[in-house]
């Protein structure tokens, strides 16, 4: 007598029904919706037994029975008993869910082979955190073959090298039977499968090129946003790249890749390393989601409201560890994630509602997000079929989840470097006139003196002012004093040369800066202006006004180091056209041109 026919403490039939199992299950009343469903005739799942020629695509969860233990561990003996004496329930669902802490359960069902070959196929339950999954295959009363696996063992004691827990048998002509034992205080979510050998492998290759797709997918865009927040420095970078890698983290651990690949030899972690790393992807989410959002100064109450929900998390997680508690660090993983998922969409309600338009896209990603986790959810429940599409439903929508926060991303960045740009524009705008002001003008000026003091070429400086503007504003009111400005301005844009740099000096003043222009270049441009200005008809009421203005015109020659000293020169000979009667020019002492 082996370890699993040692005899039973506590195996009575239907003692589950006594003292039902310590549970967590989502939405029981669908469950129960979904029990009622079986109880109709023709709904109820075939007690046939499984035809090992047949393909089997899908889970197999409706051709099996389970039993759930109540006290002491039973044996294999024990729970053979259990079936004879019929305490076997068909199970309701194609995907068999017992929720997160159920007490072990014994699974049953039967397969024959009417060639008469042996036939080699393989079981496997693809969920990657069950503890320990026991295979045992019987026939006429005697146990033919026995395997074990589960994350409670290091991966090398595993008979096939899969991340799933996988049992291969070759199946002798005629009837068997076969039980399952699963213990686990994660999920216990069993999808089991029965598949030919070629079927099997060309199963796995399907989903290992999946796993590639979704893995090279979200890495690209975890290094790319990785090297913005090293160029950049913008915490939002960061944020997102922490929460990808978070992301996939938690996806190669709860898929088993963590365990096949990095930790084989760690099944303490392996098992805690799905609500440790689900709560981190949480809390990177949000971390992300606060800065994206800019909750601190936008929503402040909301802020420290889901500063304190992540304190409440990670607090609690650290209090399961602190006891060695699995089952309870895994209710919180569980609850912690369910709400985060419920945040995202509200913080980004509010933001789209507070006016962000970049939050538009975050508000689509969570949606996207929770859309792919919730129809993951119900597939796996056996609520929705079963299919690639809704088993992985979870990736697509972190696919999409991923996507559209990288456009979120772009969108804020463009809005940013778009503001930034005009803020820039308008810091060297005279807003009235639309000319560049003085700051503008001085950086501008700057290259320009430089090539032609360095080169020696000739360079000239006119600065003009309207005449007697206070008469015209004390006249006819400051916005009428505008108007003269705004067309004085427009007069000068019109009359330089592109190269030429024209800004408004202050008040009723302006300056030119002409790059290879001499002073009697200068002076007749200056006149050119003076003329045009003078022609100027302006209309108030049906009165027509004029304006006139005075020129001090100057040219760069050694006396003049710099441009400060040559403006100095044009402002000099400015006053003396002002002195000398107003509307004219002024360019050398004596010389007059108008
Ligand atoms: N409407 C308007 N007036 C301005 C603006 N900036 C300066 N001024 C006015 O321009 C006037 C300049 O007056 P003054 O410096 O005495 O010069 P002026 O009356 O032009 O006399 P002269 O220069 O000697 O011909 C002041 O009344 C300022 O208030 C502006 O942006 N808009």
């Amino acid at each position: 007598m082996n370890d699993y026919d040692a005899a039973p403490r506590d195996a009575g039939p239907r003692a589950h029904e006594r003292n039902p199992a310590r549970r967590v299950r989502p939405w029981p009343w669908l469950r129960y919706f979904a029990l009622l469903l079986t109880l109709i005739p023709g709904l109820a799942p075939a007690a046939a037994p499984l035809s090992l020629t047949a393909v089997h695509e899908g889970p197999i969860g409706a051709s099996v029975s389970y039993y759930q233990e109540t006290g002491d561990r039973l044996v294999l003996q024990q729970a053979v008993a259990a079936l004879a004496a019929d305490s076997f329930r068909p199970a309701a669902a194609p995907i068999l869910n017992y929720g997160i802490g159920a007490r072990p359960v014994w699974l049953h069902f039967r397969v024959v082979n009417d060639t008469g070959e042996p036939l080699r196929r393989q079981l496997s339950v693809e969920t990657t955190w069950l503890d320990r999954v026991e295979f045992y295959v019987r026939q006429d009363g005697r146990t033919l073959a026995m395997d074990q696996a589960g994350d409670s063992l290091p991966f090398a004691h595993r008979s096939v090298d899969s991340r799933h827990f996988v049992f291969q048998h070759s199946f002798v002509p005629g009837r068997s039977e076969v039980f399952i034992r699963v213990q686990t205080p994660d999920p216990m979510l069993i999808p089991l499968y029965l598949h030919a050998p070629e079927q099997a492998r060309s199963h796995a290759t399907l989903q290992q090129y999946s796993y590639g797709v979704l893995y090279g997918f979200l890495l690209a865009l975890l290094i790319y946003n990785l090297m913005l927040y090293a160029g950049l420095g913008v915490p939002r970078y960061g944020l997102y790249s922490l929460y990808l890698g978070a992301f996939l983290l938690m996806n190669i651990a709860y898929t088993g890749h963590g365990f096949r690949w990095l930790w084989p030899d760690s099944p303490g972690w392996a098992q805690w390393s799905n609500p440790v790393l689900m709560v981190l992807y949480g809390v990177a989410g949000l971390a992300f989601a606060l800065s994206f959002l800019e909750t601190r100064c936008n929503f402040p109450r909301v802020h420290r409201a889901v500063l304190a929900y992540i304190g409440a998390g990670v607090g609690l997680l650290g209090l399961a560890a602190l006891f060695s508690s699995q089952y309870f660090a895994l209710l919180v993983a569980f609850s912690f994630v369910t709400l985060f998922t419920l945040i995202m969409l509200s913080l980004g309600l509010l933001a789209v509602r507070g006016g962000m338009r970049a939050a538009r896209y975050f508000l689509l990603a969570a949606v996207a997000a929770m859309a792919g986790a919730a129809t993951t959810a119900l597939a796996v429940w056996g609520y929705i079929p079963t299919s690639v599409w809704t088993y992985r439903a979870v990736d697509i929508g972190m696919l999409l989840d991923a996507t559209l926060l990288a456009l979120a991303l772009t969108y804020q960045f463009r809005v940013g470097q778009s503001e930034r740009l005009l803020a820039e524009q308008l810091a060297r705008q005279d807003p009235l006139t639309g000319m560049k002001n003085r700051r503008a003008f001085t950086d501008e000026a700057r290259p320009v003196w430089n090539i032609a003091h360095r080169q020696g070429h000739p360079l000239a400086v006119v600065l003009l002012d309207i005449d007697c503007f206070k008469r015209i504003n004390d006249s006819y009111g400051h916005a009428y004093g505008d108007k003269v400005l705004i067309t004085v301005a427009e007069v000068i844009i019109d009359t330089i040369r592109q190269q030429d740099v024209a800004a408004r000096w202050g008040g009723e003043e302006f300056i030119l800066l002409l790059p290879e222009t001499g002073l009697e270049e200068a002076a007749a441009l200056a006149e050119r202006l003076r003329q045009a200005i003078e022609a100027v008809r302006l209309r108030w009421g049906d009165d027509i006004i004029t304006v006139t203005a005075s020129f001090g015109v100057a040219e760069r020659d050694v006396e003049h180091p710099n441009l400060d000293s040559l403006i100095s020169v044009a402002d000099k000979y400015l006053y003396q056209a002002k002195h000398d009667g107003r509307n004219r020019i002024r360019y050398r002492p004596v010389a007059s041109v108008a």
